[in-house]
This record gives structure tokens, sequence and C-alpha cells, in this order.
């Protein structure tokens, strides 16, 4: 549905300023119905990514494709036509003040030349789908952040968009907002077949609602995947470091404190176990426990879903001894499970 051929982006230098290349032969492709997230620290080019996708940005070199046009190659006129399959909501919600809910909603349809009663009719439905059938009258400073966000996405589908763009859209929203606005994007994702694509700065975004992952920096994709194996198994440092951003993936603080580096002398080793997928419920306490006839401590731990999949982040302290002489990694190696030292205890 959305793909993009080494695309390279390049600013021209203002002033005293030097040129910014913001994208770098990016390729990426989304399959029709999927949730493609990108995530990426400020000034990564996230935003002027998914510019490019709806033709806001003009690549400097490189192909942009939805489903098969070749935007990046459209003059204004047709472009206007194409953006029409394309939806997009903002940080900011990007609504006209001077108009209610309805007015907002029912734009995009005035412009394309519906009847009056058609534009009823449609908007009435896409209030009703986003939850807010009662705040049709309703200027935008009257509505919460969710309630205008709601509008926003009720705007971006009144054209039957095929793909929807979502650049930040939670990012001014409190963490329950947040998820029932990922929640909607997942239900218009599902109930409609919009394929969409977002970009977001907050991991917590990805795992709640993405099916793959891209992540960014200086203007290149250097790690992609499903959601569930970059999770799983992060091969970049910014990957990990955004993971482990998220609440819950430190170790307890009163067992972080007394960690340390050298097993010398130590009579604990803290393990973080990864388990996701099928190896999310593998009875690895009791294995362990049983097997090696050792007490195994939960020292702390996670049990989520992310990509739709079970995931579990397990702290558990074993006998320094036994993880030395291999005997655990023998036990844990018999699932797919990330296994790493945390530390020691004395
Ligand atoms: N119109 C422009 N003219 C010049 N430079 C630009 C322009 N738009 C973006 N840039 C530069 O391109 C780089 C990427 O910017 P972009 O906004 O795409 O990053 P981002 O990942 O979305 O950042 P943030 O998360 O802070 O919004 C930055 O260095 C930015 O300063």
């Amino acid at each position: 549905m959305i793909r993009l051929d080494a695309v390279s982006k390049h600013f021209a230098p203002r002033g005293s300023e030097a040129a910014v290349t913001a994208l770098k032969d990016v390729s990426l492709a989304i399959p029709r119905g999927e949730i493609y997230g990108i995530i990426g620290p400020s000034g990564a080019g996230k935003s002027t990514l998914i510019r490019t996708v709806n033709g806001l940005e003009r690549p400097s070199s490189g192909v942009v494709r939805v489903d098969g046009v070749v935007i990046s190659g459209l003059d204004e006129a047709a472009l206007r036509a194409e953006r029409r399959k394309i939806g997009m909501i903002f940080q900011h919600f990007n609504l006209l003040s001077s108009r209610t809910a309805f007015a907002n909603v029912a734009l995009p349809l005035e412009l394309a030349g519906l009847s009056r009663q058609a534009v009823r009719a449609k908007v009435m439905g896409l209030l009703d789908l986003v939850g807010l059938a009662d705040k049709a009258e309703r200027y935008p400073v009257e509505l919460s952040g969710g309630q205008k966000q709601r509008v926003g996405i009720a705007r971006a589908l009144a054209t039957d968009p095929k793909v929807l763009l979502s650049d930040e859209a939670t990012s001014a929203l409190d963490p329950e907002t947040t998820r029932s606005i990922l929640a909607l994007l997942a239900q218009v994702n599902r109930d409609l077949g919009v394929t969409i694509m977002l970009i977001t700065h907050e991991m917590a975004v990805i795992r709640e609602v993405c099916h793959r992952v891209g992540v960014i920096e200086d203007g290149a994709i250097i790690e992609e995947g499903t959601v569930r194996d970059v999770f799983a198994r992060p091969r970049t440092a910014t990957a990990r470091s955004f993971i482990g951003s998220l609440p819950g993936r430190e170790p307890p603080p009163a067992i972080a404190a007394r960690l340390t580096p050298s097993p010398e002398g130590a009579r604990q080793t803290v393990l973080r176990l990864t388990l996701s997928g099928a190896a999310a419920g593998a009875p690895v306490i009791s294995a362990l426990a049983r097997r090696l006839d050792i007490d195994v401590a939960l020292l702390g731990g996670q049990v989520d879903s992310v990509g739709g999949e079970p995931f579990a982040l397990l702290y558990l302290g074993v006998p320094t001894a036994n993880w030395a002489s291999g005997a655990v990694t023998s036990v844990l190696g018999e699932w797919d499970i990330r296994t790493e030292v945390i530390g020691h205890v004395a």
C-alpha cells in the first residue's frame, strides 16, 4: 500500500545554516491493512518521512508510491486528488476553531462537492464511529484533547481514505486518553481495513497498536521488524534504549541498589528474561527449581501484550554458582528466551 524506494531528502542551506539531510536512502514497504510505526529521536526525520507519503514534502531523490501511484511524481492538481485517499491526523489536531465538530468533519466533503444531505449522513456516521455523535454542535474549544483528536480522525476518514497517516497524534494526550485513541485507530484499521502509518517517539504507542516498526536515526532506517521481534531482540542501541525507557523495564530499585558487576564472592546472580510469543508461558521458575534443585527468587516482572502477543519480562535471582557452571543457561536454553545478566548480589 505504501512503498518508499531509496528516498532521500536534503534541505538547502538557509543563510549561515548548513544544508540538512533529513532522509538518507530510506526504503520500506507497508502492506495493505498493516499498522506500521516509525520511532526515532527528535530530529531523526520522522515528520519529513511521513510528509513524503502524502506529497507535502517532495523527495530529493527516490520514489514514493501509495497504492501503486507514484506520489513523488505528481503535479499539484493530481496530488490534491490523490490526497483524498490519504487521511492525516496531527499532534495538535489542526481543527478550525470557528467550525463545530460537525463542520470540521464536513469540510473535506463540502470541498468534494457532496450535497448537503449526503454530507449530513456521512458526517453523522463518522461522528458516531468515533463516539462523538452527541458533540456534533460543539466547537473545538469546548472539547477535551481526546475528543478533538476523535474529530480529527473522523475528518481524516471523511473521504474514505485507504491510508491514514498519524503524526504524533497522541503526543499531546495523557496516557489513558492515548490508549483510547490508539484503540480507536486499531478499530479503524480492523473494521475499515485502513492501512495506518504512524510516527511517534514513544515505544508504548508502538507496543500498543503497531504490527511492525521501523527505527529511524539521523534520517536512516536502522532497524525494522515485527513489533514482537524488535521487542524481544532489539539489534541497535537506539531500539534498546527506547524499549528500556518503558515503565517496568528497569530492575526493581531495591535490587538495583545492591547489584555489583562482578560475580566474585556473590551469592545471587540477577537475570532479566525476555519471553515472547509461545515462550511467554514457559514454566521457567518451576523448571529451574525442580531440575537444578535450587531456589529461584522472583525479583520483579511484567506480563504484557506486545504486537497482540503475550510478552513477559522477568527478573530472577539464581545462585551464582549454578549460573557460573552454565546449568541455568542450559535449562533456559530449551526455550526461545533472551537472557541477560543484570549483575550480582553478595
Ligand atoms: N523545511 C525544512 N527546512 C530545513 N530543514 C528542515 C525542514 N524540515 C525539517 N528539517 C530538518 O530535517 C531534520 C529532520 O526533521 P524532522 O522534523 O523530520 O524530524 P523529526 O524526527 O520529526 O523530529 P521531531 O520528533 O523533533 O519532530 C531536522 O534536522 C530538521 O531541522
